[in-house]
């Protein structure tokens, strides 16, 4: 492999804009397939991707292709970023399947352990592997993608090595040999985009509030019931075990604040993708991430009522359409006695 990749972003958004913006910094071409109001929006200010450790490049349309023409974006793409999200997946997947070249290979960055094997199935001749993001971007409007959290993107293991390939100082990519557990262990911690959505907060002010640590703590300790059930081990991402986070949530703020700061580097502006769906009246991931332990909590025979409640606040706000409900701790668990 040469180290200058053809790369295609198969659904250019806040991932995707951001991954796609520092690797075209790092000399790849870059192709975004967007939609047509973020091409305008980046035709008119250019691509300017920021981080919060002081990073930024700002491209101009030049120095990136726009499309929003699956056949465009993806004919020539030796590596395609999947960040569609979750209930994007097999759309996005025929359309790989329909314009791109076989030895291309798909990458998924995506949250949700299931989207790798959706991929999978509709591109039986592609090397596809599993990623995760574990970092924050927020979308700043006018091309501008800003970076809020810290932490490596983690990619399944490959010969040749993606990881290795794609990783630069600014933006660090690692191979990790349980790309699965990883999936699970950051499902846990994704429990709390719906908790950060319903609050309204940003990420920082809410989980500076020991309620609702606590309440994403009992989360975790539901979802690890069932997930120890279907036989999962989840994998942390952080120094410390998946089983030992309800108990370091549960810490009074100023213990926690110490130890979550020697952990994750994370801005006051950071929000879950959640809540960003929620203010952008599109439809959450929620199936896949809360939704998701109800399914396997029915399917071992054990109840997973948090889980159940929060799905019910999420579907609520998407019909309602008017962001966030601003809901407290006590109002989600007073819904239901949890
Ligand atoms: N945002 C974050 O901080 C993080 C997100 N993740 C995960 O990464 C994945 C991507 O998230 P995120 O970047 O926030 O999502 P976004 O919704 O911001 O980006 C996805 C974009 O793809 C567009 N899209 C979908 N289908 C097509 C298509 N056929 N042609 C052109 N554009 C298309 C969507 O447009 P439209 O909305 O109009 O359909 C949307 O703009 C998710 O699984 C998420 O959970 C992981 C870590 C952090
Ligand atoms: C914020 C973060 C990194 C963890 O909740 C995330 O994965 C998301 O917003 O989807």
């Amino acid at each position: 492999m040469t180290s200058s990749k053809s790369i295609s972003v198969a659904g250019a958004g806040s991932i995707g804009c951001f991954v796609g913006g520092m690797l075209r910094a790092g000399g790849h071409p870059v192709s975004l397939l967007a939609r047509p109001r973020l091409i305008e929006d980046i035709n008119r200010h250019g691509l300017k991707v920021t981080s919060f450790e002081g990073i930024e490049h700002r491209l101009t349309p030049a120095e990136i292709k726009l499309s929003d023409d699956p056949a465009a974006i993806f004919a020539g793409a030796d590596i395609i970023l999947v960040t569609v999200k979750s209930d994007d997946t097999p759309e996005i997947a025929d359309l790989i399947a329909q314009q791109a070249a076989k030895n291309a290979v798909i990458v998924s960055l995506q949250n949700g352990t299931g989207n790798v094997s959706v991929l999978r199935d509709a591109l039986p001749d592609h090397d596809v592997l599993a990623g995760m993001v574990p970092f924050n971007v927020l979308s700043l409007g006018d091309g501008h993608f800003h970076r809020a959290t810290s932490g490596d993107i983690l990619l399944e293991k490959d010969d040749p090595d993606i990881a290795k390939l794609l990783s630069r100082p600014e933006l660090v990519f690692r191979s990790v040999e349980d790309i699965e557990g990883v999936q699970w262990g950051k499902l846990l911690i994704n429990l709390n985009n719906a908790l950060n959505a319903l609050s309204g907060l940003p990420l920082r002010d809410q989980l500076a509030q020991r309620s609702w640590r606590t309440l994403f703590a009992d989360q975790i300790r539901e979802a690890l019931a069932v997930i120890k059930a279907e036989g999962i081990a989840p994998l942390s991402t952080t120094p410390l075990p998946a089983s030992f986070t309800p108990f370091i949530l549960k810490l009074p703020n100023a213990l926690f604040t110490r130890i979550a700061a020697s952990m994750v580097k994370i801005d006051p502006k950071a929000r879950s993708s959640m809540w960003e769906d929620l203010q952008r009246g599109r439809r959450t991931e929620i199936d896949h991430l809360q939704g998701l332990i109800v399914a396997l909590a029915e399917r071992h025979g054990l109840k997973a009522p948090l889980s159940a409640r929060i799905v019910a606040l999420i579907r609520n706000a998407e019909e309602a359409g008017k962001g966030s409900p601003g809901l407290t701790p006590e109002q989600i668990r007073a819904v239901g006695q949890c």
